[in-house]
């Protein structure tokens, strides 16, 4: 196969943990086909006069078999083209949240410099027969940069986020021009097919596209490939993961120290697409309505920080903690507290311990592209003694993950009465319903994904690749 040049806002060395999904897949993706990954120092350089300084130089550098290459941003870049378009604009339209959108004009300029220079950047860096894919909503506009600056390599792109309804999405100012950016692309993928039917209703009926073939749409003078792929782990590595040291030892201080209560346990970057507050709600109606839970269940919170200088992030992290006061208040006993929460990135090592250990995951966004969490959960469980998923019906996993208890978490009392079924199911169905999900993980694993997706982009139709150049 071609080699593979990966760009993403984020990057990190495939050898080393990090928290996002993004980053895990990639890194586990890039570590099994070697490539160039291109991205986001992580770094900000200030400007001589707190002005944008001059294009930063590209750092390249090796990490085990990936070629990981970075670019700085200025300060004036990241606030608009980061903190701005991407996670003030794209981020909450894309998530349903047209309430959180700040839809300012100075952040629409940014991200289109920031989409020039990355593209400025790799071109210089590529082979004709490279495979380049690019991830996520930061940079949707790259591939039509690039054409502009005369690439004809195959480009694909895949969003890790939802795509919303054609409705919502026509809110966004500009909306146009940034479904027109995908047709630069040659394939195009979604997390679920509920994603990938929105993309098709939307291109047909503003876009007036035509659809020339399966998934195959023709506007704007070129025809992209538009289908779901949906995203996995690579369930080997974290079962084995499982099996470490510091997961280990996890696993046995939470077994002893919750010997006599139920452990449930939530993993979450600190967003408002993750649906904490709901979740606590739905929690503090557990205890309400199930008094027997109270002194027995615990819900360990995980909730990493992330992206806190965007007000929306400020306020969820104010009204959680507000919430977790209130319930530890309410509910709490000298020898027992109903939620621990712990606003800290948990190291990936740990994590499938505290998976192992707890007898319910609840993972309740009220919008995921996928949600990773979900999948390390099965993962990580004993099959002879698993414990029990608790899934929002709106994160892109539950398209795969049906027997998984399917909650809207909208639904604070709906909720409860799953969390109570989860914590009270026979072990024979236990086994039953993790058997299935853990097929499902693995037939659709990272693996998958990455070779799906790039067989897709390697076979694309080259005769409408050149009526179209
Ligand atoms: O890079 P950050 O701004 O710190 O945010 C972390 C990542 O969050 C998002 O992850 C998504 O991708 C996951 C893997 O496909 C998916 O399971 C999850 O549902 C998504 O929310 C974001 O899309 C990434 O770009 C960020 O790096
Ligand atoms: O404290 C934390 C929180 C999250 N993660 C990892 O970060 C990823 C989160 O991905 P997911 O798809 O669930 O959501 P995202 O944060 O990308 O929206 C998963 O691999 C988690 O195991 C982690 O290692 N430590």
């Amino acid at each position: 196969m071609a080699r593979v040049v990966a760009v993403s806002n984020r990057v990190a060395d495939p050898r080393k943990a990090a928290a996002g999904g993004l980053a895990v897949a990639l890194g586990e993706t890039l570590n099994a086909t070697g490539g160039l990954w291109m991205g986001w120092s992580g770094k900000i350089v200030e400007g001589a006069e707190g002005g944008r300084p001059g294009e930063g130089e590209l750092k390249v550098q090796q990490a085990g078999n990936v070629t990981l290459a970075t670019l700085d941003l200025s300060r004036e870049d990241h606030d608009t083209y980061y903190l701005g378009y991407a996670n003030r604009v794209l981020w909450p339209v894309f998530h349903y949240r047209l309430d959180l959108a700040d839809f300012n004009t100075a952040y629409l300029a940014g991200y289109r410099r920031v989409n020039q220079l990355f593209a400025r950047q790799l071109l210089p860096l590529l082979k004709p027969d490279d495979l380049v894919w690019v991830h996520d909503y930061h940079l949707i506009p790259l591939a039509a940069e690039l054409r502009k600056l005369g690439c004809n390599n195959r480009i694909g792109f895949f969003l890790h986020i939802p795509l919303p309804p054609p409705l919502i999405l026509a809110a966004l100012p500009g909306h146009e021009w940034l479904v027109g950016a995908l047709f630069a692309y040659d394939v195009v993928g979604f997390q679920s097919e509920a994603d990938a039917q929105h993309f098709s209703r939307y291109v047909q009926s503003e876009a007036h596209a035509e659809v020339v073939g399966p998934d195959l749409y023709r506007a704007f003078g070129r025809t992209v490939l538009a289908r779901s792929f949906p995203i996995g782990i690579d369930v080997d590595e974290f079962a084995a993961l499982t099996h470490g040291k510091e997961a280990r030892e996890t696993y046995e201080t939470m077994r002893e120290q919750y010997s006599k209560r139920q452990l449930l346990v939530g993993i979450d970057r600190l967003d408002y697409s993750k649906g904490l507050p709901h979740r606590i709600r739905a929690f503090q109606e557990l205890l309400a309505s199930y008094p027997e839970s109270r002194r027995s269940a615990t819900l360990i919170q995980i909730a990493s920080p992330t992206r806190e200088d965007v007000d929306a992030y400020m306020d969820i992290r104010r009204e959680l903690e507000h919430l977790c006061g209130q319930i530890n208040g309410d509910y709490g006993e000298l020898d027992w507290m109903p939620v621990r929460y712990i606003h800290r990135t948990l190291a990936r090592k740990r994590l499938p311990g505290l998976c192992r250990a707890a007898r319910v995951a609840l993972v309740t966004p009220l919008r995921d592209g996928m949600n990773l969490v979900a999948k390390e959960y099965i993962a990580a469980q004993d099959p002879g003694d698993p414990g029990v998923l608790v899934l929002s019906r709106f994160a892109g996993a539950a398209e795969q993950l049906r027997e998984a208890l399917l909650v809207n978490p909208y639904d604070t009392q709906g909720t409860a009465r799953a969390i109570h079924q989860a914590l009270n199911m026979p072990l024979e169905e236990r086994q039953a319903r993790h058997q299935a999900l853990l097929h499902r993980i693995r037939t659709h694993d990272v693996h998958w994904w990455r070779r799906s997706f790039l067989e897709a982009l390697e076979h694309v139709d080259a005769a409408a690749r050149q009526r179209a150049a």
